[in-house]
């Protein structure tokens, strides 16, 4: 019986020949990933259950990402507390301040997600690892901790929505763009809820690993169960020296059924901007040409990679940032920084006048880093971008990509990097 990708992850996952959507499957679980904001609630959970020892300490991945290094009194202690906890369980992979960085980027670029296995974390944006053809998924703590005990879980078997994207990008756009162009064209009707997507085509293809983390990272923001790209030579080549493990490329059946079909033909999409307050709210950047911002910030884990401030220092080099903008940048973790170093990414972006500070998810959900005050306009290459999401309530947030925001704040408004003057 032909099977999408996710289907036969489930299957396979589940000891079943075949599954259908709408099936309760119980999963073996690759890795559970747990963070300091809900990680040591987590933990509690797991000691409620009558246990002790995780299922295995190397598949439990615990990540300092949402309050290192903290902001104050009250997060410092909560960090004290998830140190503690991750240590009596004698947890392998703990990436802490110094070895941290957001917990979606360090679960793909350590190796922890292997294309045909599921793994998932008490975050939302566990999407993210489809990228290696993984099945990502975002749980609640009651859940992971079952997981953390068991190395099980249970799902419904979503149905798949096949989104084929065709044509050749446009110099300077970006797979955000494409994320957003989606967000818009859904509007959030309720088409994509607890569906797996699945991203093909030849526009696929020839995406990197750093916009396919992008693309299948915001699918939870169009409420999707999962997003999904099959395993290719660049998943191969990304996974090299990253796992040890033996998977394969796996695929989805040609004769497979998909709920829904979108073809996009990517020849036309241009740089895109969701407005303050609605994610789903996109338009062409044409549209905003000339708005005033005054805050900058690109980082967290859906544009904080190499390649998002690669394409930024190309734009910026030997440019200023414009007076009145603030810009602040955040790479997605120290490996991420170290590269970008030693690339020289980060002396240009900071010799443009950009702050850059040390991996974390920053400003994103309002913590720290460059939170936004009242007033506040903010260019942010993040994901979500409702009232009070940085900080104030008082604030906007327009959403874009890391080529947006670089061309623009070194004009001081909102500007089309394709007709940027270099
Ligand atoms: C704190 C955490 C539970 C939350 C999430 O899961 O999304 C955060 O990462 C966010 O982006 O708002
Ligand atoms: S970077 Fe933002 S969206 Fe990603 S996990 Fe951190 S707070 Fe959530």
């Amino acid at each position: 019986m032909a099977m999408t990708i996710t289907e036969k992850i489930m299957a396979r996952n589940s000891g079943k020949e075949h599954v259908v959507p709408g099936q309760l499957v119980w999963t073996d679980i690759h890795t559970v990933m747990t963070m300091d904001y809900l990680g040591k609630t987590c933990f509690d959970k797991f000691r409620s259950l009558g246990k002790e020892e995780v299922f295995d300490k190397d598949r439990v991945i615990c990540v300092s990402d949402h309050l290192v290094p903290p902001p104050n009194q009250k997060f410092a202690t909560m960090l004290n507390e998830w140190r503690e906890v991750v240590k009596q369980h004698d947890i392998t992979n703990f990436y802490d301040l110094g070895r941290q960085g957001i917990a979606h980027q360090i679960m793909v670029e350590q190796g922890h997600v292997l294309p045909g296995t599921i793994s998932i974390g008490t975050d939302s944006h566990a999407n993210t690892y489809g990228a290696v053809g993984a099945m990502g998924n975002a749980i609640g703590v009651t859940d992971a901790a079952v997981a953390m005990a068991t190395g099980k879980a249970w799902f419904r078997v979503p149905e798949s929505v096949k989104f084929n994207i065709t044509g050749k990008w446009q110099p300077w756009v970006m797979a955000k763009d494409l994320s957003l162009h989606i967000m818009g064209m859904m509007h959030w009707n309720g088409h994509l809820l607890y569906k797996a997507l699945e991203f093909t085509g030849p526009a696929i293809d020839s995406l990197g690993m750093a916009g396919r983390m992008t693309l299948c990272n915001m699918t939870v923001d169009l409420g999707a169960k999962n997003g999904i790209i099959a395993p290719d030579k660049i998943t191969e080549r990304y996974l090299r020296n990253r796992t040890t493990d033996a998977w394969d490329f796996i695929a989805s059946d040609e004769d497979a059924h998909y709920d829904q079909v979108y073809d996009i033909d990517i020849s036309d999409l241009g740089p895109t901007i969701a407005m303050p307050g609605k994610l789903d709210d996109t338009v062409p950047v044409e549209k905003l040409i000339g708005t005033k911002f005054n805050k900058a910030f690109v980082g967290t884990c859906t544009n904080g990679r190499l390649e998002d401030f690669a394409a930024m220092a190309e734009i910026m080099k030997g440019k200023q940032v414009h007076r009145d903008v603030n810009m602040i940048l955040v790479p997605a973790s120290q490996t991420v920084y170290l590269e970008a170093l030693r690339a020289g990414y980060i002396e240009t972006l900071i010799m443009a006048g950009a702050a850059v500070d040390t991996p974390s998810c920053a400003a994103c959900a309002g913590i720290h880093t460059g939170v936004a005050g009242d007033g506040d306009i903010v260019l942010s290459a993040g994901n979500r971008n409702m009232t009070g999401r940085m900080g104030s309530k008082k604030a906007e947030i327009y959403l874009t990509s890391p080529t947006v925001v670089a061309a623009s704040s070194i004009k001081g408004e909102i500007t089309d990097p394709r007709t940027f003057d270099f």
